[in-house]
């Protein structure tokens, strides 16, 4: 296909979207190239999602090698060696790391394992020094973690090290009310940190339904999580071999063994050269994109968290594959619908939403319907283990059709996942109320609640 150019399509970077994007265009017909700077895969697969939900896992074992007891099982001695876990993880991520370079060279995808830089409207650099040209040139970028700029503030680590440390702090500092910060908080504290959050505003999980930020912070403080709100960070300073004195507005300075940034997310577009094209950017540094994700320049597209639209690795897949069905599928152009979008926080109990928080439902639509169930789990009760779920659905007043759906319990998000169908699908209270319940789980609550 390729014209007078060296590829149909050049993408830089190979994470969750430039991958589905590169393989589906490839697979279509066109000529494609992608480099990537660091390692195939992205921050899902090398430092994101998948090592993170392996490092859940295993802190959950802490609480399930506890509960055990009240099952029968007698067990020793327990003891916990974090670089097996963590090499595990690692060799895993080999793994994945070389299972999606597989399946891109198995689509004739041409790899460039360097940096790619764009210096003109369709010429991108590598750092080799070699120049290509494409037709059409796709920026998977991703994002970067946020570091604020307080003094000393390169003492402190972000979630891309988080899975490398040699040792497990005593005390650690996690910065950020957020997803990582949140997620982080559960794994350090199951093996045995001390975790201190610490963020700016006077909340945390924004985006979630109020009641259950309150029971995830209710549930994080009874296993022994520190909270700090309205605190921004003054300095970190060095107080002795390996440790750190902290000190943020509102609060006491406090003494840790690590810091960690977990502060939000930058969409990855400095030194890219997108001047150089005429790429119009967004006040974040994002890439404007149209619902094709089309920038201001016909030829040039942009996917997944450098857009800053919803930085989730299910919806970087959804965008690649719209984008290169559009442009390379012959058929009509698909938009992806970024409506209704469930998502998770895998803390410790997590959590899971789709759709309107109650507080937005109401805002939106003055009159809807709520119904709860408040619950503890049949295997917490046996347990011993005093931690409650909550599930809770929002409906349309006039008509029951459900507005949102919002869990915190064990397994919510896989429970959510199967839920937000039914929310997506526009179903109401009535359809679940009509649904014959398996007894006895937790997601029957859905289909009884009063
Ligand atoms: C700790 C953590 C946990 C997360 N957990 C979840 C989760 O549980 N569920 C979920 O849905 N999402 C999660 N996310 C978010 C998810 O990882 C991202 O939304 C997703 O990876 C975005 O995909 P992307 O293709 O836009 O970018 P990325 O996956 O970040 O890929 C961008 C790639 O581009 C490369 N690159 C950048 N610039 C250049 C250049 N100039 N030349 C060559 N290569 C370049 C980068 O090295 C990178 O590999 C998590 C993120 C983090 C940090
Ligand atoms: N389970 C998941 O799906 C998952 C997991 C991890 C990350 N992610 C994605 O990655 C993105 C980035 O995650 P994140 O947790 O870094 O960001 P986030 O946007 O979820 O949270 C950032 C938090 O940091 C706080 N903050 C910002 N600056 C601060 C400062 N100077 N001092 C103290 N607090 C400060 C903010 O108030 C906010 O609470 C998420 O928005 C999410 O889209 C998803």
């Amino acid at each position: 296909m390729a014209d007078d150019y060296d590829y149909d399509l050049f993408t830089i970077g190979a994470g969750s979207g430039g991958v589905r994007a590169s393989r589906v265009a490839a697979a279509h017909g066109a000529k494609v190239a992608l480099a990537e700077e660091h390692r195939v895969g992205g921050t899902c697969v090398i430092r994101g999602c998948v090592p993170k939900k392996m490092l859940v896992y295993g802190a959950h074992f802490a609480e399930d090698l506890e509960d055990c007891q009240n099952f029968g099982w007698e067990i020793g001695e327990k003891t916990f060696h974090w670089t097996k876990l963590r090499d595990a993880v690692l060799a895993d991520v080999d793994r994945l790391n070389k299972a999606y370079t597989d399946t891109l060279e198995s689509h004739d995808v041409e790899i460039f394992h360097e940096r790619a830089v764009i210096v003109g409207p369709h010429d991108i650099k590598l750092a080799s020094g070699k120049t290509v040209t494409a037709k059409h040139i796709l920026i998977a970028t991703g994002a970067y973690p946020h570091v604020p700029t307080c003094k000393g503030h390169e003492l402190g680590i972000t979630s891309n090290e988080a899975f490398h440390l040699d040792a497990l702090p005593k005390r650690i500092l996690i910065a950020g009310g957020g997803y990582i910060a949140n997620e982080f908080a559960g794994i350090f504290n199951e093996f045995g940190s001390h975790v201190t959050i610490m963020t700016r505003s006077d909340q945390m999980l924004r985006s979630y339904d109020e009641s259950l930020r309150e029971r995830l912070l209710h549930i994080s403080m009874l296993k022994g999580i520190d909270f700090r709100f309205n605190a921004e960070f003054q300095s970190i300073e060095k107080s002795g071999k390996d440790c750190f004195t902290v000190s943020m507005s509102n609060h006491e300075p406090i003494e840790v063994d690590l810091v960690m940034f977990a502060t939000g997310r930058v969409p990855n577009t400095k030194g890219l050269g997108l001047d150089k094209a005429g790429v119009e950017l967004g006040e974040k540094g994002e890439i404007v994109v149209d619902r094709f994700s089309k920038t201001n320049v016909d030829h040039i597209y942009a996917v997944g968290d450098v857009t800053d639209r919803v930085q989730l690795t299910p919806v970087a897949i959804r965008e690649g594959q719209a984008f290169a069905d559009t442009v390379f599928g012959g058929g009509d152009p698909v938009a992806v619908d970024h409506g209704c979008i469930p998502a998770a926080v895998f803390s410790h109990p997590p959590m899971a939403g789709v759709g309107l928080t109650e507080t937005e439902a109401r805002q939106k639509f003055g009159s809807v319907s709520v119904y709860t169930s408040d619950f503890r789990a049949m295997k917490n009760v046996l347990a011993g283990r005093d931690e409650r779920a909550l599930y809770k659905m929002v409906c349309d007043g006039e008509n029951g059709k459900i507005l949102g759906i919002h869990m915190i319990g064990p397994d919510a998000p896989e429970i959510m996942q199967v839920a937000a169908v039914a929310v997506k699908a526009g179903l109401t209270k009535a359809d679940f109320d009509a649904t014959t319940a398996i007894h006895p789980t937790m997601a029957e609550e859905l289909v009884l609640l009063r």
